[in-house]
């Protein structure tokens, strides 16, 4: 072997030509470093895609939406399976049963003169009162009008005597009527078996901030639940969706199993008519409204006789001839 040869083999071996280890590049440990750290990294990624992907499977929102602003609709309905205590609670009021639990629209129910009508007491009857926070209720029942942090009773205010017109007081019953007849059909009911009820009352609904719980109206609940008496809601809305005010639509939270939901949504629009059955099968809850005012009538009915309610007296015991 010649001494070259012997030199090259020493090169090969690892150690120096001195006998001390041979120390190994710069270049090459910073590869070995750079790799495992692109392993840890797609491990990484790969676990949070994984954990995103259950999450989003597990818990999953979806969104639908029932009733557009640019739609006009003839009906729209859905049918839905009733929630067990409130069929067995309606079981019990034959020719109020309904065929199938479910919701509908209609923007053909109220024209809309009978919303200009409507729309200006509900302005003007505001003006006497009107919360200090986000919601504000007008009950021509009971006649209470919230103002500021309370209530007052609208018949109690003399001057608000010259709002009550003829022709507002034959549209509110007149609507309320045709409202009526539209639940009876949609559900399959005699109509005679369905009674207005209590509260039935004008909403006006801004972005103020709450000051009491009666503000607080975008919490989901069922309405059964906040009232007993009801067995199918209806509302009426007397302004636009993205017009005269955002936010504020109202929202169905249907949930599809366990963790699956899915919000299905109604775009407030002068003259629309919503209805549904007043059990856990309709959750719902109505968007914090961000700017403007929305206007709505909350029109609601029993199928208990014993929690009917007759139509507004308005300031008739004062008006009556002796
Ligand atoms: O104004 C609405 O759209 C719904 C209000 C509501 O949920 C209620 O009054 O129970
Ligand atoms: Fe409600």
């Amino acid at each position: 072997m010649s001494e070259s040869g012997v030199r090259q083999r020493k090169k090969s071996s690892g150690g120096g030509g001195d006998g001390k280890p041979r120390k190994v590049p710069q270049s090459s440990s910073g590869q070995v470093s750079q790799a495992q750290h692109h392993r840890m990294w797609a491990r990484l990624v790969l676990i949070v895609g994984i954990c995103v992907v259950v999450y989003f499977t597990t818990f999953r929102t979806r969104e639908k939406k029932f009733a557009t602003q640019r739609e006009t609709l003839e009906l729209r309905s859905q049918k839905l399976d009733c929630s067990k205590p409130f069929f067995e609670e309606i079981a019990k009021y034959s020719g109020c049963i309904p065929a199938h639990c479910g919701r509908f629209v209609s923007d053909k129910i109220v024209g809309g003169a009978e919303v200009d009508i409507l729309l200006s007491l509900a302005k003007q009857g505001f003006r006497f009162g009107g919360s200090s926070g986000g919601a504000s209720i007008l009950d021509l029942h009971s006649g209470a009008l919230s103002k500021e942090s309370q209530f007052v009773n609208i018949y109690k205010i003399p001057e608000a005597k010259q709002i009550f017109t003829a022709e507002l007081i034959n549209t509110y019953k007149h609507v309320k009527e045709k409202i009526r007849e539209a639940v009876s059909e949609q559900f399959k009911l005699n109509k005679d078996s369905l009674h207005l009820t209590h509260p039935t009352f004008f909403s006006r609904l801004t972005n103020e901030t709450a000051k009491t719980i009666h503000d607080e109206y975008w919490h989901p609940h069922v309405d059964k639940e906040t009232w007993p008496a009801f067995h199918y809601t209806t509302l009426l809305y007397l302004a636009d969706y993205g017009r005269d005010f955002n936010g504020g639509r109202f929202v169905f939270i249907d949930s599809d199993g366990k963790h699956n939901k899915t919000n299905v949504y109604i775009e407030p629009k002068r003259g629309r008519v919503s209805g549904f059955t007043s059990g856990a099968e309709n959750l719902h809850h109505v968007e914090q409204v961000t700017n403007g005012m929305r206007y709505a009538i909350t029109i609601s009915f029993t199928c208990n006789s014993e929690h009917a309610m007759a139509d507004p007296q308005f300031f008739i015991e004062e008006d009556e001839e002796p």
